[in-house]
């Protein structure tokens, strides 16, 4: 076998929500098609992939850089050792053939988002969902058959009172969530009053996360951490600038109940930072990383590992990215959970269409691969790039 053509696309995901940070409204992600030559119910599996929001499209790197050298190589390069599959580990290192260690900048999106794609292909040439390829494979053979997922939305969006705030949480409980999350980091009065509001219509404070993205200064995340603490929240996600370990830790002194964060660490090594230097607690905080974004579920391992071996438990990993990429590697390698943005972030956010959410837990589709073709909208996407 052998990869035949690998294909890229910008595809737009803008609107008009905000952040503390950034707004969306130019929001793109890269679409990824890996076109193989293996055939099944007579057509060539194709693998796709895609970067999660927040990062835009890698068209430059993934052309400029990580296709030629994959379509340089012979088969017998990336395939496994019998010849039968794409191997992701050989596949990782020739992408980062020549590519220096540090500075992780974009890179690890446009790796990140191939590699995905090449998990699909290799779990659907195993005509196998890819949480039990990778549970056999990797983890313990006994695969989560339904995984914690969260709501993540709340933003800031103009014209937006409390009331459409409160109606956009309701929605998602209704939904079947039972953890909600919002955006936080504008102004403190605002979001004291914005978090009351929807205190208002979940069951109590452990049913709301709040998301600075990285706005605040120590002092303003201290005095945020003094504003939240009554409430007693799901979680306080990534106060301050996420490389700023010394802030995080020294929140920490204050702040004593969950946080999370990790969303923009890129690399194992930005991963074990955060570890050694950031004070997280391993009975108490959860842990964001998104391999979509930070060279994909090859490098996901080795933090993994990494973490076992620094005395945390995967379960206390939820991550970034509402994409089914890691909804695959929580129900396979036994994470704590994953995001999702229903109805934000369309058509790549949300999962497999005939699978409601049930008291916060989302049941695996039995297809092959990721399971994007559970999703209608998403595939006509994923397929006008392959088609291109
Ligand atoms: O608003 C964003 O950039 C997304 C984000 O932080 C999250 O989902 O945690
Ligand atoms: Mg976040």
């Amino acid at each position: 076998m052998r990869i035949v053509e690998i294909k890229e696309q910008p595809v737009p995901i803008s609107s008009s929500i905000r952040n503390a940070y950034i707004d969306f409204s130019k929001m793109n992600v890269s679409v990824v098609a890996i076109i193989t030559d293996v055939i099944k119910n007579g057509k060539p599996v194709i693998g796709y992939g895609f970067n999660s929001n927040g990062r835009y499209a890698q068209s430059g790197i993934i052309h400029s850089r990580m296709i030629p050298r994959i379509m340089a190589k012979k088969p017998e390069d990336y395939l496994t050792d019998d010849g039968t599959n794409l191997d992701p580990f050989k596949l990782w290192k020739i992408m980062m053939t020549d590519e220096k260690p540090g500075g992780h900048g974009e890179r690890s999106v446009a790796v990140g988002t191939i590699d995905m794609a090449i998990w699909d292909a290799v779990a659907k040439i195993e005509e196998k969902p890819l949480y039990r390829l990778l549970s056999e494979r990797y983890g313990d053979g006994h695969p989560d058959d339904k995984v914690f997922v969260y709501a993540a939305g709340g933003y800031y969006q103009p014209g937006k009172d409390d009331t459409m705030l409160q109606n956009e949480l309701k929605g998602y409980l209704a939904l079947g969530y039972s953890v909600v999350k919002m955006k936080i980091g504008n102004s403190l009065e605002e979001d004291k009053r914005r978090i009351e509001a929807a205190l208002e219509v979940v069951p109590s404070g452990k049913h709301l996360a709040v998301d600075a993205n990285g706005r605040l200064n120590l002092e303003q995340a201290i005095a945020y951490g003094e504003m939240l603490a009554p409430y007693d929240l799901f979680w306080y996600e990534e106060a301050g600038d996420p490389l700023d370990f010394e802030l995080q830790h020294e929140l920490g002194k204050h702040y004593h109940n969950t946080m999370a964060t990790g969303e923009n660490l890129f690399s194992m090594q930005d991963a074990r930072n955060l570890i050694r230097y950031g004070g997280m607690d391993p009975e108490r905080d959860y842990l964001q990383f998104d391999c979509a974004l930070s060279y994909g579920l090859v490098e996901y391992m080795r933090t993994l590992k990494m973490l076992k071996e620094n005395g945390w438990s995967s379960r206390r990993c939820i991550p970034h990215g509402g994409h089914q990429m890691s909804l695959n590697i929580a129900a396979g390698l036994g994470l704590g959970g994953n995001e999702s943005y229903p109805g934000i972030f369309e058509p790549f956010g949300g999962f497999a269409d005939d699978i409601a959410i049930e008291d916060g837990y989302v049941a695996m589709p039995q297809v092959p691969g990721i399971g994007f073709e559970t999703k209608a909208k998403l595939m006509k996407v994923l397929e006008g790039v392959a088609e291109s």
